[in-house]
């Protein structure tokens, strides 16, 4: 059995939500983002320490959130960078030297479940380098610099990718290393791989682990966890 750490990016900025929220910590249904994160962490089997990027300022709610939660396997906070690559490549530092997994999870994806996380360990262990995708529902049109549509793209083949992504360690860090400090191209750790010559295949992913970026996300993140409560208690 393969040891995993978790490295989850909540140093962002939130500036598409178009106010001054922190989305990290947003409460959704009353429980920080961040909280229903760390509690499908807590949940799954196979993750053996966690770190959390954080930001200045949300370092001490990512603390007590992580502090309220015996449950966890072993758990820190850190401090992220100015992107989202550099602040994952911050977490991925401190992970111990003997993970062989890195699980790679956007605090801005609270619903992801522990199946997800699960299925992620699994994908990754078969093939070393796996990330949670869904085929793209909508057509997809590539545009001139005026907007004018230049072509459809046939969609068959198109994925969207989310987080969990999951990697061997040792094809993680030679990525890092073949690629140097500039990181600002990549908008997740898959392309870094991907960049580096490895195979990375797709899992199947989940509607519903939709990324919070702009209000309208928040409000359909809500209704589905509020769904899912209700499930519970049925
Ligand atoms: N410097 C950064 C930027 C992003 N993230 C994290 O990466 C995930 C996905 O990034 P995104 O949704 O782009 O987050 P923000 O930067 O917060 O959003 P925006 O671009 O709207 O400011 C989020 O969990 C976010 O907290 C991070 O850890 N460090
Ligand atoms: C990693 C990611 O969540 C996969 O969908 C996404 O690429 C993050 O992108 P963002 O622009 O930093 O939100």
């Amino acid at each position: 059995m393969s040891r995993c750490g978790a490295v989850i990016a909540a140093a962002g900025r939130s500036q598409r939500m178009g106010a001054a929220l922190d989305k990290t910590v947003w409460p959704l249904a009353g429980r920080p983002v961040i909280g229903w994160v760390l509690d499908a962490f807590a949940a799954a089997r196979g993750i053996d320490e966690i770190v959390v990027v954080a930001s200045p300022d949300n370092l001490e709610a990512v603390r007590r959130e992580i502090a309220a939660r015996p449950e966890l396997p072993p758990a820190t906070a850190c401090l992220g960078g100015a992107t989202r690559a550099e602040s994952v490549a911050a977490g991925v530092a401190r992970l111990s030297p003997d993970v062989d997994l890195v699980m790679i999870h956007d605090a801005a994806r609270p619903l992801v479940t522990p199946e997800l996380i699960e299925n992620g360990i699994a994908a990754a262990e078969r093939w070393g380098a796996a990330v949670a995708a869904v085929p793209v529902a909508d057509t997809i049109k590539q545009v001139g610099p005026d907007g004018e549509i230049v072509a459809t793209l046939p969609r068959d083949d198109l994925r969207a990718a989310q987080t969990p992504q999951v990697f061997r360690r040792d094809w993680l860090l030679s990525a890092y290393a073949d690629v140097g400090d500039d990181l600002s191209a990549f908008t997740d750790e898959a392309s870094l791989l991907e960049r580096a010559g490895r195979v990375v295949h797709v899992y199947p992913g989940s509607y519903e682990n939709l990324k919070l970026t702009t209000p309208a996300d928040l409000a359909l993140a809500e209704a589905i966890v509020r769904r899912r409560l209700d499930e519970v208690v049925r």
